[in-house]
């Protein structure tokens, strides 16, 4: 057992951005996590997060507050964050068991002045929303390139990542294109890794839609839910609390509503 490390005394991690990440982390566990009144954890994706369920893990080992983290349920959002959950020995539980979740924390690719997100970089945002929308309170841990200066698609501009059915992957492209206005909508290939499109964790593939800046995000997440074959979309509209972004030089910046 051992004390949870206070977030300043940690030594400098080799990369600075991954420092900001944990830094960013740690404050958002430390800060909005309740140990006693929270029991059914979302646990997100991609590389941010990590630090996220490893500050957990920092808590199951304290004495002070093993008793509670030891009856945590936590609910993953695809393969990765399944074995976050585990390397870091908290208990993984699943959203059919757990349908309403007490706090989830997730990263994000861009966040907007208003709080509105677009994720999916990692292709896993179907779960993700699913987890984030059925929590009491979501919060989203980040590195500094991730606060948009301005609207959505500034600094993000692989596109939107959008969760199709395969066999509707030519319609929604066409769709996305013609009636949306999308500049270019693309199936994500999986390059080097994977000869053909990458499969999500759901068996579906994903579309990067080029939108530009996208000044209606909430307007755009319903024209798009609308389109045939669409399955779940990386806008994630007024659904964080709060979200932590970690600096270079080590300080974090928290935007709330
Ligand atoms: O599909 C992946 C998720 O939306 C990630 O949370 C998002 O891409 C951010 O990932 P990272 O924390 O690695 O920047």
């Amino acid at each position: 057992m051992a004390p949870i490390p206070s977030v300043e005394d940690l030594p400098h991690l080799a990369n600075p951005l991954e420092d900001a990440k944990r830094t960013a982390a740690y404050r958002a566990v430390d800060e909005n996590l309740n140990v006693e009144t929270h029991k059914i954890i979302g646990i997100g994706s991609g590389s941010t997060v990590v630090y996220v369920a490893e500050r957990i893990g920092q808590y199951l080992l304290d004495d002070k507050y093993t008793k509670f983290v030891s009856k945590f349920i936590c609910i993953p959002t695809g393969f990765q964050s399944r074995k976050l959950i585990l390397d870091n020995g908290l208990q993984l539980g699943s959203i059919e068991q757990h349908p309403v979740i007490d706090i989830a924390f997730d990263g994000a690719d861009e966040v907007d002045a208003n709080l509105q997100l677009i994720k999916g970089g990692g292709a896993c945002q179907f779960q993700e929303k699913l987890v984030s929308t059925s929590s009491k309170l979501f919060i989203v841990v980040a590195d500094y390139r991730k606060k948009s200066p301005h609207y959505l698609g500034t600094n993000w501009k692989q596109g939107v990542p959008i969760e199709v059915v395969p066999s509707a992957y030519v319609r929604v492209a066409h769709d996305l294109e013609n009636l949306l206005g999308a500049k270019k909508a693309v199936v994500r290939q999986g390059g080097s890794a994977k000869a053909g499109p990458i499969v999500t964790d759901n068996n579906n593939f994903i579309i990067d839609a080029d939108f530009g800046e996208i000044e209606d995000p909430k307007k755009l997440n319903i024209d798009i839910k609308l389109l045939v074959g669409v399955v779940e979309t990386g806008l994630f509209i007024d659904n964080a609390e709060k979200a932590y972004f970690g600096n270079s030089d080590g300080s974090v910046e928290v935007q709330s509503n």
